[in-house]
């Protein structure tokens, strides 16, 4: 707890004085105003977000927080559960789908055990936090208790920094966790007060019932457990998933850190409202990536107040779309490096 509360006073807003600077300059470069869209507003965020008019994001990691769910039990998806622990064991490996785009900008990937079901080998590459083996079924009762809620956000926490104590100048978020969609979609309804049926969506593959079944159990945990839609820890322990709450600590260390961190689809987005509802100032921080597939992802990006850069009809997770969006981070920052401004494009100054 005391992590996390740490955590949370040290988050400020993003500097408003150099992000004006950034505004002044990016306008005096050779080019019609704002004729470089999203470009532009990227590099502003960046420049608030890192103090610098010519940010640096040159070592790039994107944490996959690995979890298993309880509620998997009730059939509300068609994937076996083994797959989460499977695939655990594949990102260090460099073979799953986030890291053959992460490749491309030599993104790291760090992988966290914060409770996959069956026991990651010591030498398996993976960072190994795991408060407990995987979420109890939220159909029964609560997912976990309210302590090891705020444990997952302090694993994520931790990794986090010590990554940007290593250097990392800029995080992408990644969760796998199979059954992840349900307690994304249960926290969401609860945030958003609004029925199940609205944010949930296919996932990777719903169960025999479809999706009508797994909005009837998600309603029902919600009626069960009855979270406390003001109280954001209540609300991940009760319908969450530790992943998300790793994800959620990731955020909000970046924040802290002041780095920018890339969020992915729809399970990084509620884990980024989680973070968003303990400290609104995290949102100055967050940099959205691509438009989930997943209904609800729309949602959560609206309450977060971002808009997805990227239209790709992907719903995969695991940060894949972070990793997408960090060549445009590149393009934003190098825009400010590199180009002329007007007075140096026409010789009356040397650039
Ligand atoms: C092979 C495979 C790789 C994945 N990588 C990410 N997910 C994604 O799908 C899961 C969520 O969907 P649901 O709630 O329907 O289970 C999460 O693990 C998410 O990361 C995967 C899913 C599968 C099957
Ligand atoms: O958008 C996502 O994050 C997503 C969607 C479906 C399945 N897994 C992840």
């Amino acid at each position: 707890m005391q992590l996390l509360q740490q955590t949370l006073q040290q988050i400020q807003h993003a500097n408003n004085e150099i992000m004006e600077k950034a505004r002044d300059y990016i306008d005096s470069l050779s080019k019609p105003p704002s004729s470089l869209g999203k470009l532009e507003s990227l590099a502003i965020q960046l420049a608030g977000i890192t103090g610098e008019l010519y940010p640096k994001i040159d070592n790039k990691a994107i944490i996959v927080c690995a979890g298993d769910h309880g509620v998997c039990d009730e059939g509300v998806t068609s994937n076996p559960q083994d797959v989460t622990f499977l695939q655990t064991l594949n990102f260090p490996k460099g073979i799953t789908g986030v890291c053959a785009i992460a490749n491309i900008t030599n993104a790291k990937i760090v992988t966290v055990d914060v409770g996959v079901k069956q026991d990651i080998p010591l030498d398996a590459g993976v960072i190994i936090k795991k408060i407990k083996y995987g979420t109890d079924n939220m159909a029964k009762g609560p997912a976990m208790t309210r302590e090891e809620a705020i444990q997952s956000i302090e694993v994520g926490i931790e990794v986090a920094t010590a990554e940007i104590a290593q250097g990392v100048n800029v995080l992408g978020t990644g969760e796998m966790g199979i059954g992840n969609t349900t307690p994304s979609a249960a926290i969401l309804s609860v945030l958003h007060a609004c029925h199940p049926q609205e944010v949930t969506g296919f996932g990777a593959g719903v169960g025999s019932g479809g999706i009508a079944h797994k909005v009837e159990v998600i309603q029902n945990a919600i009626a069960l457990n009855k979270p406390n839609r003001h109280d954001a820890i209540d609300v991940l322990a009760k319908v969450g998933g530790l992943e998300i709450g790793a994800m959620a600590g990731v955020i909000l260390a970046a924040a802290a850190n002041r780095k920018p961190v890339v969020i992915d689809g729809f399970i990084s987005t509620v884990a980024a409202l989680i973070a968003y509802e303990l400290e609104p100032k995290v949102q100055d921080y967050i940099i959205p990536s691509h438009a989930s597939e997943e209904p609800g992802a729309k949602i959560a990006a609206e309450l977060l107040g971002v808009e997805p850069m990227l239209h790709m009809n992907m719903r995969l997770g695991e940060g894949s779309g972070a990793a997408l969006a960090f060549p445009i981070l590149d393009a934003a920052c190098s825009m400010v490096s590199n180009m002329a401004t007007l007075a140096e494009s026409v010789g009356l100054v040397e650039k």
